[in-house]
Parts: structure tokens; C-alpha cells; sequence
């Protein structure tokens, strides 16, 4: 017997990939269980199984940055901050934050293969009585247009977004005229993609190319060194609202237009804001 939960979460996260460097990802998550029925019939009730996986999720892997530790280049080591990983190419990279920001993982690469039998694994290891095995099914988002990824930390939210290196894949919808741009989505979302986005405010050092961010949050005190072409500041935190309103700024200043943006952050949820030239 089978039971399962389609669209029961998202996670969101950014990874090291030895070949792109720093990646934001969002990805749906669905569930089944395999087991026996109990007296009451059920394999699990629904209502417990989507707070207990969820909540598996968000204390663990969830709003953290995945290091494939035996990847070419890339170094872990402990410091004052909690742990310090870094990289060698394709760009030297440096975050320092509590362990808890980070999923450290036993692999040359990060695959989502490899996360999906990772999380299954561990899930099916604490699984109630009646169930044998927990598998869980991880996907991108089907996205038709134009779609990028960043990766960034909100240092005054209370929860695990202001680690300061998880990430989000998201669509982009740019309207000027009350009609979509699609050259427009594209040209934007090529730019912002694999991105480092951060708060001016935020940054500590501008030196030979290379940028340090560095916060003190609730979670504890964090910091990024990457070059600075593979940064976008803004003037305020990077909330999905002031990346849609920088963006409309943006491109209403560039193209001379009304312009309206709707922004996302990761999957089924975002921003919108307008702006005149
Ligand atoms: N109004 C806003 N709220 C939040 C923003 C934001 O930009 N504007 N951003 C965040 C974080 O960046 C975070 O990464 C979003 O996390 P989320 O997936 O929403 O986390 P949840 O656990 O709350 O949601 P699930 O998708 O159900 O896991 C937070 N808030």
C-alpha cells in the first residue's frame, strides 16, 4: 500500500557547483509513503504527515548552502563564526556563518539525484510505525519564459532566510503597454542569474575585484567574499518586494516606459511594483 502527497513543499537553497559557482534553487517537493494500513485504516494520517516531513525539511537541508565538500576546491574548515567554506574556481568564494546555515555533503557534485535519495534516506530512517519507506519526488519548477537564480540572506528575518547564502529559482514578468515583455524577461533575467544579491549597507570591503559582505542576525554573524561581477547591490534588503521595485526602476529608467514587475521568489509566491521613467 502506497500513499501520497503531491505539492507538499518547497525547499529552497543554493549550492556549489564546481562548474557555475554559486546557484539558487527552488524546488517542489512530493511525497510517498509505503507501509500497512493501522486499525484505523490509514497508512498515515495526512494531517501528520505533511507537518512531519515539512518540518524535517525546514530543520535541516531547507535555507541552507549545499557544499559538496569532495568537490575540486573547496575547503571546510571551523572559525569564530561557526564554519568557513572555500572555494577555488570557477571563482574563489569565502562564506563564514553558524553550521546550521550549511549542508555539508559527502559528494563531487550536487545533483538532485543525489538530494532526493539523500532526504528520502533520512526521512525513511525516522519513519512512524506502519511505514517501511519514505521517497521523496524533487522538481524544478516547469518554467516556459524566463526564469533566474540568485542567492542572498535577509539579515533581520527571524527564520532560517537570514542565513546569508540560500536561494530561490523564480519566473520574472516584466509588463509595459499592459503587455508581457518577453525580450525584456529575458534580457533581466539573464543578467540577474547566478547572481549574489545583497544590501548595500551590508558590505564590508570592496578590494581588487572581490566584495565582502558580512551581518551580524539573530542566528549569529555571517559573511561572503565573491568577485564582484557575480554581485548585484541594491539599496535596501533584498526582500522579493525591493527586488521587483528595483527592477522596475530599472527598466522604466533604461527603457523610457511605464513599466510593471512581478517578481518571485522561489515558486507560487512574489512581488509586484511599478515605476515611471
Ligand atoms: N514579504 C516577504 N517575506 C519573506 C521574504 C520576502 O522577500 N518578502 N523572503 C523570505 C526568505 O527569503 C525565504 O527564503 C522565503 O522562504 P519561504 O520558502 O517562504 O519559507 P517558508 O518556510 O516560510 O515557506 P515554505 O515555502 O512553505 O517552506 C521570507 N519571507
Amino acid at each position: 500500500m502506497a500513499l501520497f502527497v503531491n505539492h507538499l513543499s518547497h525547499i529552497d537553497v543554493s549550492l556549489w557547483c564546481p562548474a557555475k559557482g554559486l546557484i539558487g534553487c527552488s524546488w517542489q517537493v512530493d511525497a510517498q509513503l509505503d507501509g500497512e494500513l493501522g486499525e484505523d485504516g490509514m497508512l498515515f494520517d495526512f494531517g501528520e504527515v505533511k507537518p512531519w516531513i515539512k518540518r524535517t525539511l525546514d530543520n535541516g537541508l531547507d535555507h541552507t548552502l549545499l557544499v559538496p565538500i569532495n568537490a575540486p576546491g573547496v575547503e571546510v574548515t571551523d572559525c569564530d563564526e561557526g564554519i568557513c567554506i572555500r572555494t577555488a574556481s570557477p571563482y574563489e568564494m569565502e562564506v563564514r556563518g553558524p553550521a546550521q546555515a550549511f549542508s555539508l555533503l559527502p559528494w563531487d557534485n550536487i545533483t538532485l539525484e543525489r538530494v532526493t535519495r539523500y532526504l528520502s534516506a533520512q526521512l525513511t530512517e525516522q519513519r512512524p510505525k506502519n511505514v517501511h519507506n519514505v521517497t521523496l519526488v524533487l522538481k524544478d519548477e516547469c518554467i516556459d519564459g524566463a526564469a533566474y537564480s540568485y542567492t542572498h540572506g535577509l539579515k533581520r528575518h527571524l527564520g532560517n532566510c537570514q542565513r546569508i547564502a540560500h536561494g530561490h529559482r523564480s519566473r520574472l514578468y516584466i509588463w509595459q503597454q499592459q503587455a508581457r515583455q518577453p525580450a525584456l524577461e529575458n534580457h533581466w533575467a539573464a543578467w540577474l542569474d547566478n547572481r549574489y544579491l545583497l544590501e548595500k549597507a551590508d558590505i564590508e570591503s570592496q578590494i581588487d575585484g572581490k566584495l565582502t559582505c558580512r551581518y551580524r542576525s539573530a542566528q549569529g554573524t555571517f559573511s561572503i567574499t565573491l568577485p564582484q561581477d557575480r554581485c548585484c547591490i541594491l539599496p535596501k534588503p533584498t526582500t522579493v518586494e525591493n527586488i521587483a521595485l528595483w527592477l522596475a526602476n530599472n527598466i522604466a529608467q533604461h527603457s523610457g516606459h511605464k513599466t510593471l514587475v512581478q517578481a518571485f521568489e522561489g515558486i507560487d509566491k512574489g512581488a509586484t511594483a511599478e515605476a515611471l521613467p
